[in-house]
């Protein structure tokens, strides 16, 4: 973000022309929301309280009431000449009582815990019974690790300025921002290397499409039998054109266009038109599932590992396979088993899964409210989904859409992409309170939506 702001300047823009667009695009939104009610803008230090001079100001000019609260004068040029153009009240301290509050203490500036007298106006927000807006960021928030630094305040709208910083889309600050708004300013944002995820688009078979061509996905079960029969459920909606199911057990429930083998393990994943596997729901974790997954990581085939093949691989099984045709979908658990194996030391969600990638080649997907994907291209974020989603087997599900996916085309990044698309919009369909078979079947609507 500073880099682009820099270049920005370098160009001719000047930093009190991106705080004017950022404060009168903010504005416009403040503005919507309050409907000609008055409003309380809380203004910081830097140059997020800046922006909350050019709001204000913006504000007054429309004919708002607005009061400004700032318990210190600005620090930075630019916002000392935002403060300038405000000639409206501003007092150091307030109760807070305008029915919509417009937080501009922090922004990506924050660099440590909110303390004093901006941890008590934090608080009273927290407290007031007021719609509740964070500009770029909400002030208690790092903007690149997600963390809270300091009161907890449940915002209604949180207005990004010039581009999404990571906190948008890591917990806990994510849970925090209600609506996320972005507000141009104009930064070229170009070659950057994280984004948020573009809704993916996919097209109907070609017209010379047979069930091979369109995928054949293999999903090699274990010892339990229900989590692979989930996964084989999502996937069989999710593009492949043929699903089998390599499982001992018998799955009287199984839908008859599922094809289950049995026995002749190494014959049956040797079979050349299988275009990706899947290994790890219900595989478990004995000698027989490390067979099973040694065996086809072998075969060098684009595969999706989940559940216990993620406790089960190891730097060994790595080299014999390649890495840049496999991905891996762990959950926070697993995350974190999977940076005890390859020897990760990094804490926070973000910098493991980076460096997951770094040590293994490995495309990860590590899944959760704040989904975040690394590949060797970019990392890639999203937006959020159904909460719905916290229940048992939905993994599985997404295992196998990520799965089924990889079948039609072989890249496991965008399969992942895909997937997860795929899965919050079964989510949204099959919502509330779903289970994950509901979720699984909700995969063939949720098609509808990307084509
Ligand atoms: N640059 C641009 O072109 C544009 C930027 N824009 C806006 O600027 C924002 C970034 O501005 P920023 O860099 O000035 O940082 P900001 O978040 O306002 O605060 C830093 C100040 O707070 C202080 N401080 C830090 N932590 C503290 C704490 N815990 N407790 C107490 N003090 C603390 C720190 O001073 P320190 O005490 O560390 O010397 C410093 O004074 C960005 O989010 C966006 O809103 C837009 O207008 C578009 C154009
Ligand atoms: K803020």
């Amino acid at each position: 973000m500073r880099a682009a702001e820099q270049a920005a300047m370098a160009a001719g823009t000047s930093e009190w022309e991106l705080m004017r667009r950022a404060g009168e695009g903010a504005a416009q939104w403040v503005m919507r929301v309050a409907a000609g009610r008055s409003v309380t803008v809380l203004c910081g230090p830097g140059n997020n309280g800046g922006d909350g001079y050019v709001i204000a100001h913006a504000l007054r000019r429309k004919g708002y009431d607005v009061q400004v609260v700032a318990p210190v004068e600005p620090k930075s040029e630019t916002a000392l000449h935002a403060r300038a153009q405000f000639s409206g009240e501003v007092a150091s301290d307030n109760w807070l009582r305008n029915p919509v509050i417009v937080d501009c203490l922090f922004g990506y500036g924050l660099d440590r815990e909110v303390g004093g007298a901006f941890a008590k106006l934090l608080e009273t927000l927290s407290t007031s019974n007021c719609y509740k807006i964070a500009i770029d960021v909400p002030s208690a928030v790092h903007s690149d690790s997600g963390e809270v630094l300091g009161p907890f305040v449940q915002y209604d709208l949180t207005l990004a300025l010039g581009a999404w910083k990571r906190a948008h889309f890591l917990m806990p600050a994510m849970g925090s921002m209600g609506a996320r708004r972005l507000v141009r300013i104009g930064l070229e944002l170009a070659d950057m290397p994280a984004c948020l995820s573009a809704r993916p688009h996919f097209s109907a078979p070609d017209p010379d499409a047979h069930k091979y061509r369109r995928g054949l996905l293999a999903i090699v079960a274990g010892a339990m039998p229900g989590a692979p029969l989930l996964a084989a459920e999502g996937a069989m909606r999710a593009g492949a054109g043929y699903v089998k199911l390599l499982s001992e057990h018998s799955h009287p429930d199984a839908p008859a266009e599922l094809v289950i083998e049995q026995g002749r393990f190494a014959e049956r994943i040797a079979d050349d038109r299988i275009s990706a596997f899947l290994v790890g729901p219900g595989l478990g974790r004995d000698d027989s599932a490390r067979d099973r997954l040694e065996r086809v990581l072998a075969r060098k085939v684009p595969t999706v590992l989940d559940a216990d093949a993620l406790h089960l691989i190891d730097q060994t099984m790595l080299d014999r396979a390649d890495p840049a045709k496999l991905c891996v979908t762990p959950h926070e658990g697993e995350l974190a088993q999977l940076c005890a194996t390859f020897g990760i030391g990094a804490e926070q969600k973000l910098e493991r899964t980076r460096a997951l990638h770094e040590a293994t080649g490995l495309t990860v997907l590590a899944k959760g409210p704040d989904t975040v994907l690394q590949s060797d291209v970019m990392t890639s974020f999203f937006p959020l989904g159904s909460s719905w989603l916290s229940t048992a087997g939905t993994g599985d599900v997404l295992a196998g859409i990520a799965a089924s996916r990889l079948a039609t085309h072989g890249d496991p990044a965008r399969s992942c992409d895909e997937a997860v698309w795929l899965h919050h919009e079964a989510a949204r369909l099959a919502s509330p309170a779903f289970s994950a078979g509901d979720l699984a079947r909700a995969v063939k609507p949720a098609m509808a939506a990307f084509l």
